[in-house]
Parts: C-alpha cells; structure tokens; sequence
C-alpha cells in the first residue's frame, strides 16, 4: 500500500519545444512513512507532488496509489479516489479569515456530506492531534504561522487519507517552529500509518524522516532509507 511512482516522465510546453521537468522518476512512499523529497529551486518537486496528486498527467510512467494503477482511470475515478485517499497541505494555510479553526476542519467534512455530528467530533480529534484543542474557537487571525499550519495539517486529515502529499511546510516559519512542524508531520505518520510525502528545498529536521530523496534537473535519487 501507499504511493508508488514509477518511471514517471513530465514535459511542459515551452516555446516551440518542450521542457523536461520530471525525467524517469521512480519513487516509493509506503504506508506508515515519511518520505523526503529535496532539491533546488526548479528542479521538479512540485511537478512530482502534482502528479502524485493526479493534478497532472504525466507523459509516460505509473502511478499506484493504494495498490490502484492510476493511468486507466478516467477522470470522475481519479477525482473520487483522490477525495476517498488523499490528503494536500499546501506551502499556504489558505485557511478561510472568517471560520474558525474548528469550522475550517467541519466544513471539508461537510463538503464530503458527512453529518455535522461526525464531523464535529472528527474535527475535535484532529485539533487534539496537533495539539490545538484551546485554539478551536480561534479565528486565523488569532493563530500563530506555525498553529495555522497544524490546523492546514489537521485539514488535510479530515477524510482519513492514506497518502498525505505536503508542499514546503516550513517555508513561512523560523527553524524552530519549522522543526516543530516536520515532527508533527512524522508523528501523524506513524501514528495513522500514511504515506507520506514531504517536499521540502529545507534539509534541516530530516533526521526523524524515514527516506529521503533528492531531485535535481527532474531526475531523481534516493538519497537515505532508514531500515524497516
Ligand atoms: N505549468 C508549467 N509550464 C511550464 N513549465 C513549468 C510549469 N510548471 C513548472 N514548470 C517548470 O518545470 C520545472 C520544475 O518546476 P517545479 O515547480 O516542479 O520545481 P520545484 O522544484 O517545485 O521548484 P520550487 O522549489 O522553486 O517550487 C521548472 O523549470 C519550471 O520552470
């Protein structure tokens, strides 16, 4: 289970010709880990992110998500199993100024049409994971950079995905609360058994991490895997 990327091959239009972003780019996130993805500016990590998102069609390669070969899958079985397994949380909270951080957890589930009863409990369970049960009545104007992103974190856990997709979590924090974030991040993953996927230019506080990759160019290695 978890997230597979195999021989993946990305171009962009670009000008008369064309740009190489992800180039043969194989990758596995398994269940339960967390896995690094850093490289340097431009050298494709949001691509990645966005294929394995199924944002984006690559060229050429496979996508597995849960065991599911992604390519034969027409758009309406793309968009529900990236509702039913997927969990974003972008570079940006994006949280909404007028909800507070509970309603920004309620409202996702309500989106899904899960009954306001579950969803407020579920909201409750996810605010306590990241440890922000006394900030539940507060508006994002009234948190913190580094507590709208535990809420941003919280969000994106609402339908219980099992691949969780995370875009440069730490670009707006100092180290120390970024440091914070990226614990988090691993303790939700071997607590809830995701996979997953952490894009990040910042290699500090990768120590907790269970593999890391580099990209460079839009071709990739793997860099570390701790031993299972
Ligand atoms: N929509 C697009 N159309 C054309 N080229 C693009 C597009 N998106 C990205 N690129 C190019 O693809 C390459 C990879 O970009 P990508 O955004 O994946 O890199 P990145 O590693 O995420 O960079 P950063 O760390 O700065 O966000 C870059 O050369 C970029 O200019």
């Amino acid at each position: 289970m978890g997230l597979q990327l195999a021989g993946i091959t990305l171009t962009y239009p670009d000008g008369d010709g064309s740009l190489t972003a992800l180039d043969d780019v194989s990758l596995e996130a398994p269940s339960g880990h967390v896995t690094a993805v850093v490289g340097p500016s431009g050298s494709g990590k949001s691509s990645l992110l966005a294929v394995a998102a199924m944002l984006i069609t690559p060229d050429s390669g496979r996508l597995v998500i849960d065991g599911i070969e992604t390519s034969g899958l027409d758009r309406h079985a793309r968009t529900a199993l990236r509702r039913s397994s997927i969990g974003i949380v972008f570079q940006q909270p994006n949280l909404l100024a007028s909800l507070t951080a509970a309603e920004q957890l309620q409202v996702m589930a309500h989106l899904d049409g899960t009954s306001p009863r579950a969803a407020t409990a579920r909201a409750a369970e996810l605010l306590d994971a990241v440890d922000l049960v006394d900030k539940a009545g507060n508006l994002p104007g009234q948190l913190s950079g580094g507590q709208q992103q535990r809420v941003n974190i919280a969000r994106a856990l609402m339908n219980e995905p099992s691949v969780l997709l995370v875009d440069e979590p730490t670009s707006a924090l100092d180290r120390q609360r970024g440091g914070a974030v990226i614990d988090l991040l691993t303790a939700i993953t071997h607590s809830r058994e995701t996979a997953t996927v952490l894009v990040t230019h910042d290699r500090s506080h990768l120590d907790g991490v269970d593999a890391v990759y580099e990209v460079v160019d839009g071709r990739i290695r793997e860099l570390s895997r701790a031993r299972p």
